[in-house]
């Protein structure tokens, strides 16, 4: 079974939702609780003179709050992150640019680097704590250009303690995101074999209900109307009683080939049951579908199994039918199953 229908499997786990959640929270938190200190810092500075900086606190509180709303009206999309970091390096540029109250607003770039690094993603982060840094640097040595005044020694404590700081900003970041990604391939493997059935390799009855069946509920435009197809193996105890076991496994993968042979990509094959599978054509109607499936009995009827020793045709008997809707699945793989026994009743090696 392929990956990318396990990764939609994982998009109902937890893993990825508490990465989301964190760099969530920590937008939100920048913007609401950054922007109220924010305002009240503008405020303050209004009131002592500090026009400039009451300005640039003011813009820059307006800018990381409106993001942060349209962060809510557009949650599908993770520009608003990338627009937050790089408010960030216009906030670190003007606490620089004015010191802050009695040039102590250097201590305020610590946070706002680490919450950049969360907020745009620790590979992106790369670039924006180099701007950051590079113009901050820039301007701590151009002292002529900033209406603050540093002492030279507060200049090098700071540079050496932010460079101290983005290592260990970076190191935790990184292995936080390798042992995220070991997690996300272990569950991708578990969720794998789960969904699998070890045999034929194919889909079982939990993958078509917990992603399948799920996902076609989701998007019914793209699944529907949806055909099942029940299809069960001909007098297939006899094969195990003539040849043994192990030949009933080997003819059990071998139709498993023929089956996916005769269907398209998109079209699903399950194994449901020791020699009943469950074919799933999306998007096809029912006259369609019994031509699928009839198409598929041929297939196997005219491809007799061999191997060194034996040559076995085998035949297998098919039930279809069709839903409409999601409601209808249910329904439908009952009305396939009772048309399969009917095939079964009425001779086998046919479709009804
Ligand atoms: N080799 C092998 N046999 C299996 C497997 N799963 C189920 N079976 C066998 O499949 C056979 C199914 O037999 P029945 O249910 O009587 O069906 P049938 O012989 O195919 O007869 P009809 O379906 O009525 O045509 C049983 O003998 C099971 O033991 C499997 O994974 N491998």
């Amino acid at each position: 079974m392929d990956h990318s229908s396990i990764r939609q499997l994982l998009k109902y786990t937890h893993q990825n939702k508490a990465e989301v959640k964190r760099r969530r929270l920590t937008l939100f938190f920048i913007s609401y609780v950054g922007s109220s200190i924010m305002a009240i810092l503008a405020i303050e500075n209004l009131m002592v003179g500090n026009n400039l900086l009451a300005f640039l606190l003011g813009l820059w509180s307006c800018a990381i709050f409106f993001n942060a709303i349209f962060s809510h009206l557009y949650s599908g999309s993770d520009v608003h992150y990338y627009i937050a970091g790089v408010l960030v390096i216009f906030m670190s540029l003007s606490i620089v640019y004015t010191g802050g109250y009695k040039n102590t607003g250097l201590y305020f770039i610590f946070p706002l680097l680490f919450i950049q690094i969360i907020i745009v993603g620790y590979k992106a982060a790369i670039i924006y704590v180099i701007v950051t840094m590079g113009s901050i640097v820039y301007g701590l040595y151009t002292p002529w250009l900033l209406q603050a005044n540093y002492a030279d020694e507060h200049v090098t404590r700071f540079l050496i303690s932010a460079f101290c700081f983005i290592c260990v900003a970076f190191i935790g970041e990184f292995f936080w995101n390798q042992s995220r990604k070991e997690m996300y391939r272990d569950t991708l493997e578990n969720m794998r074999q789960a969904n699998t059935d070890p045999l034929t390799k194919l889909p079982n009855r939990r993958f078509l209900e917990a992603v399948y069946f799920a996902r076609a509920t989701e998007d019914p435009a793209d699944y529907f109307p949806l055909s099942v197809v029940i299809l069960d193996i001909d007098h297939f105890k006899v094969i195990n009683d003539t040849y043994g076991h192990d030949v009933g496994d080997d003819v059990l993968v071998y139709i498993t080939k023929l089956m996916k042979a005769s269907v398209r990509a998109t079209d699903i094959v399950a194994r449901t049951g020791g020699e009943e599978f469950l074919i799933i054509f999306p998007s096809v109607n029912l006259s369609n579908a019994v031509k699928l499936a009839e198409k598929m009995r041929v297939h196997i009827e005219n491809n007799p199994y061999k191997s060194a020793e034996i040559e076995h045709r085998v035949t297998a008997s098919l039930g279809v039918q069709t839903a409409l809707t999601d409601a209808q699945i249910e329904e439908a793989i009952k009305q396939a199953d009772i048309n399969l026994y009917e095939a079964k009743r009425t001779g086998r090696n046919k479709v009804v």
